[in-house]
């Protein structure tokens, strides 16, 4: 695979997309990001590293922090997660209060804001801190020391928080959550708001494609719960898009709105494109563009 080429063409595909679609500003600290920026890298599992563009310029995770902390938590706790959050798509928005009401505050999925919350709780009570181990986790996989969450965007979250803050109090009415909201929603925002780029993020998300091995050696999860983290992903990572997603790029993958998205081609490698400018659904333009012009000229994806 002449993965410099291939690239090198996802660049001017993301860059073609200029002007579309809008940097998410309901985070205020976010609505700073710079719309044109671009970048994205491929890891192998062999041990490549590629990038172009801003592959080594730190933005905000986001969502894409959720694909971590329910790895740990199926990695530490097994299938009791699956009691507390589904595994359907939801037909929703991210963030949206609507089906936690009919579903009595058992959320569809980990990837929606509700599911999220629901992992982050259960993280927190197997590890006593949910934020700290998805850092921690973040750091290792990708040897970067510095990786951190951003405080001035954590704290724009909580401050702008009331919708999440909603989330989490109705699946606390239902019993669905085991640890304070107040607890919860801190340790939320913490992970969200870690910076990370394109090359921390595909070394970090390198075990799904290495079936389940961490970058030492060693096991994080069995390959069977691998193979079921990336189904979720295929299914429910991009929300209300994951259908034009599994269209268009073919791969299991999670976004945030930071812009990131990070996709896997199980058994080869992980790549992630980051590019700030959103489309209705939440997901990155330019990102969505990259990943399908490269597994559309590679003729890589799942199918
Ligand atoms: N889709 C996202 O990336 C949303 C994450 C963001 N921290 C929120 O809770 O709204």
């Amino acid at each position: 695979m002449d993965w410099p080429v291939l690239l090198e063409a996802a660049e001017a595909a993301a860059r073609a997309t200029t002007g579309r679609g809008r940097v998410a500003d309901y985070i205020p600290a976010l609505a700073t990001a710079d719309p044109e920026a671009f970048g994205m890298a491929v890891a192998t599992v062999e041990g490549e590293l590629h990038g172009v563009g801003d592959w080594q310029r730190p933005f905000s995770v986001q969502s894409v922090s959720k694909l971590f902390s329910l790895a740990l938590a199926v990695a530490y706790g097994g299938d009791t997660l699956w009691q507390g959050v589904g595994r359907e798509p939801s037909g929703n928005p991210f963030n949206s209060l609507v089906q936690l009401e009919t579903e009595h505050g058992i959320p569809r999925n980990p990837f929606i804001n509700a599911g999220a919350l629901v992992v982050t709780d259960r993280l927190h009570t197997m590890t006593g801190d949910a934020s700290g181990a998805v850092r921690e986790f973040l750091r290792r996989e990708s040897g970067n020391p510095l990786l951190d969450t951003d405080p001035v965007v954590a704290a724009s979250e909580a401050e702008h928080g009331h919708r999440n803050a909603a989330l989490a109090h109705f699946i606390a009415s239902h019993g669905n959550l085991e640890n304070p909201v107040e607890t919860v929603l801190e340790h939320y925002y913490a992970h969200c708001a870690v910076a990370t780029s394109c090359r921390d993020l595909v070394l970090a998300g390198s075990f799904l494609a290495r079936y389940g091995v961490r970058a030492d050696g060693t096991r994080l999860m069995s390959r069977s719960e691998t193979k079921r983290i990336n189904a979720v992903l295929l299914t429910c990572g991009t929300y209300d898009a994951a259908g034009e997603f599994a269209f268009r790029v073919g791969l299991p993958g999670k976004s945030g709105v930071g812009g990131g998205i990070l996709a896997i081609l199980p058994g080869r490698a992980a790549v992630c494109a980051w590019g700030p400018r959103l489309d209705q659904a939440g997901n990155s333009v330019a990102a969505v563009a990259a990943l399908d012009t490269l597994t559309t000229l590679s003729g890589c994806s799942v199918f």
